[in-house]
């Protein structure tokens, strides 16, 4: 059937079976061919006799004698989107088929017309499904009768850290996806909702739904629902609905008191995949004990991040322990990291004092700002990480240390290895496992979802009536740069909501730096919006104007609190 040129019909026309013996015998008369037989492509293969389409009507047998094509003019008819048992009922589709195998429709004009527009529906409906399979927030899977995933959406792929280019359609599911029953709903054809399973160590809610064609099972769709239990209670709480009693929901657990206050990474907004890949990367990193080193610009959640590593970690129930090391002065680091001993220097508090380390025994410990860190403790930080003890200044006793390190940066500490102010070896011993944070203009798709998660929570905080941002507003604050990150963003957004009194946030009620055409990479914070002032003028008013609270002056010159401290040692602020 396949020796022919392949070429499309004008019209794959025919006509119902009385029409159609009419028109053959009207065109037999001329002895024309009347008939193409189309193949499930809609090429043309072959052309009928007038005689022989009749003979075969007579006979009710299927018309699918191969001939050669030669007349049609080549000319798109139909798309293959449709199948002959769509049409089962159509008294004017013939289904022509071979073996069992559908090869076309020898159908009226009409109906051509009919199914051409129904085709370019269908294709319609297929281009919907995918957008929202594609855009969907939740992780979709499809798998076939073998359990073989056929279908898998970036929500999930991202969710698993899968990349780009890998190829996860054909696998076996339960390659791919830890944990998965989709083989089972495969098996029982049993559906499955709101069900948990761990993934990457954490408990995620699923459905697992069989589809079902005919009365066979030929696949299923898993669905990850919410990111994980916590949003889930999240969604149900804000909701305002009281939550459903343990019994109600055996498969859902409770989260504990402390399970509620941990920073997770359900609490990280965005569904970008570069914040996607971010923490599914810090995910894998929580299971194990190595030391990562989180790098990003300022205010992209790099300590979020760590608290979110530490609660996913074994390390959960034990203790968390931050250090800012820009922010302690250097003559006091070394006691404060690592403890003293009584009388190890003048004002030594009696009975002396456990350092952070030791604080942070069995757990973690956070060292944020480390290219802050001065050479000399660097040498002792490496000392007490390989040696995994400490010894207090002043003191000689040895003691054990069980502690996970966690470090983060926003300088290029590779530049500063290479300038010699950084120690390579220490480098490398924190730099284990490498995060990278993306730039919130990197993922400006997230901006409306961190809009619509912080607007109640800062209407809440000010006791202020419910507030919405208008489209154009929301346009305009992606559009921008955001050079202070995820930080800015929550201080702008505070900084509207208070002084804006409409409930609708409009474009007009933006600052101009959001809204004006100078927008750009450069540094708009209020603090260098005033550089016309001394920096140090501009400074010392806002720790005037906060009472000097540092991380109210901070927040007010829209810059980190750790970023004030240094400015304030510059610049001999006391
Ligand atoms: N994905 C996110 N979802 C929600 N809030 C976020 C997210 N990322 C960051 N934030 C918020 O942005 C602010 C800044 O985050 P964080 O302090 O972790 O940044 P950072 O990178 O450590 O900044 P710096 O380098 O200046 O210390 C915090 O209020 C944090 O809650």
């Amino acid at each position: 059937m396949t020796d022919h040129p392949a070429k499309r019909l004008t019209h794959a026309f025919l006509f119902d079976t009385a029409t159609l013996r009419e028109a053959v015998r009207m065109f037999q008369k001329e002895n024309t061919p009347v008939l193409a037989v189309i193949d499930e492509n809609y090429f043309v293969e072959g052309i009928l006799k007038a005689s022989t389409v009749l003979s075969y009507l007579e006979e009710n047998r299927d018309l699918n004698l191969p001939l050669p094509a030669s007349w049609i003019e080549p000319s798109p008819v139909l798309s293959s989107d449709f199948s002959a048992e769509d049409y089962p009922d159509r008294e004017a589709a013939v289904p022509v088929t071979e073996d069992g195998i559908f090869l076309g429709l020898v159908t009226s004009q009409a109906v051509v017309q009919e199914l051409k527009e129904s085709s370019v529906s269908s294709r319609q409906n297929a281009e919907i499904l995918d957008v929202i399979f594609e855009t969907a927030y939740e992780g979709i899977a499809v798998v076939d009768e073998l359990s073989r995933i056929t279908k898998m959406n970036k929500a999930y792929r991202n969710f698993l850290g899968i990349p780009e280019d890998e190829i996860v359609e054909g696998r076996p599911v339960t390659e791919v996806i830890e944990n998965t029953r989709l083989h089972v709903t495969v098996e029982t054809g049993s559906p499955e909702r709101g069900k948990t399973q761990m993934i990457q160590g954490q408990k995620m809610i699923v459905h697992r739904i069989p589809i079902w064609r005919g009365d066979k099972v030929a696949g299923a769709i898993g669905m990850l629902i919410f990111e994980g239990v916590s949003e889930l209670y999240h969604i149900l709480e804000n909701a305002g609905r009281t939550l459903p009693p343990l019994s109600a929901a055996p498969d859902v657990p409770m989260p504990t008191e402390e399970e509620s206050r941990q920073v997770t990474f359900e609490k990280m907004i965005g569904t970008s995949s570069a914040l996607q890949q971010a923490k599914s990367r810090a995910r894998k990193a929580a299971r194990t004990k190595a030391t990562v080193m989180i790098t990003g610009e300022s205010g992209t959640g790099k300590e979020v991040f760590a608290q979110a590593i530490r609660s996913m970690s074994p390390r959960a129930d034990e203790p968390f322990v931050s250090i800012n090391c820009a922010a302690i002065p250097e003559q006091l680091l070394e006691a404060e990291l690592f403890g003293y001993e009584e009388g190890a220097f003048t004002g030594a508090r009696k009975g002396g004092q456990a350092g952070k380390f030791e604080a942070a025994h069995k757990g973690t410990i956070f060292l944020d700002e480390i290219g802050d860190m001065p050479l000399h403790m660097q040498t002792k930080i490496l000392r007490v990480l390989e040696e995994e003890a400490v010894v207090r200044v002043g003191g000689h006793k040895v003691i054990p240390l069980d502690v996970r390190v966690i470090t983060a940066t926003n300088q290029n500490l590779l530049e500063k290895v290479a300038a010699g102010t950084f120690r390579k070896d220490l480098y490398y011993r924190l730099n284990v496992i490498h995060l990278e944070l993306p730039r919130l203009k990197e993922r400006k798709e997230d901006i409306p979802s961190l809009i619509e998660h912080y607007v109640p929570l800062l209407t809440e905080k000010h006791q202020l009536p419910e507030k919405a941002f208008e489209k154009e507003a929301v346009a305009a604050l992606r559009n921008y740069s955001w050079p202070g990150n995820v930080r800015e963003l929550v201080n702008l957004l505070e900084q509207v909501l208070t002084l804006t009194d409409n409930q609708t946030i409009r474009f007009k009620d933006l600052p101009a730096v959001v809204t004006g055409s100078t927008a750009s990479d450069s540094d708009s914070s209020f603090l260098s919006q005033e550089r016309g002032k001394s920096e140090k003028e501009i400074i010392e008013q806002a720790l005037l104007e906060a009472g000097h609270n540092k991380t109210s002056a901070a927040k007010k010159l829209g810059i980190h609190r750790t970023t004030l401290y240094k400015k304030m040692k510059e610049l001999h602020i006391t």
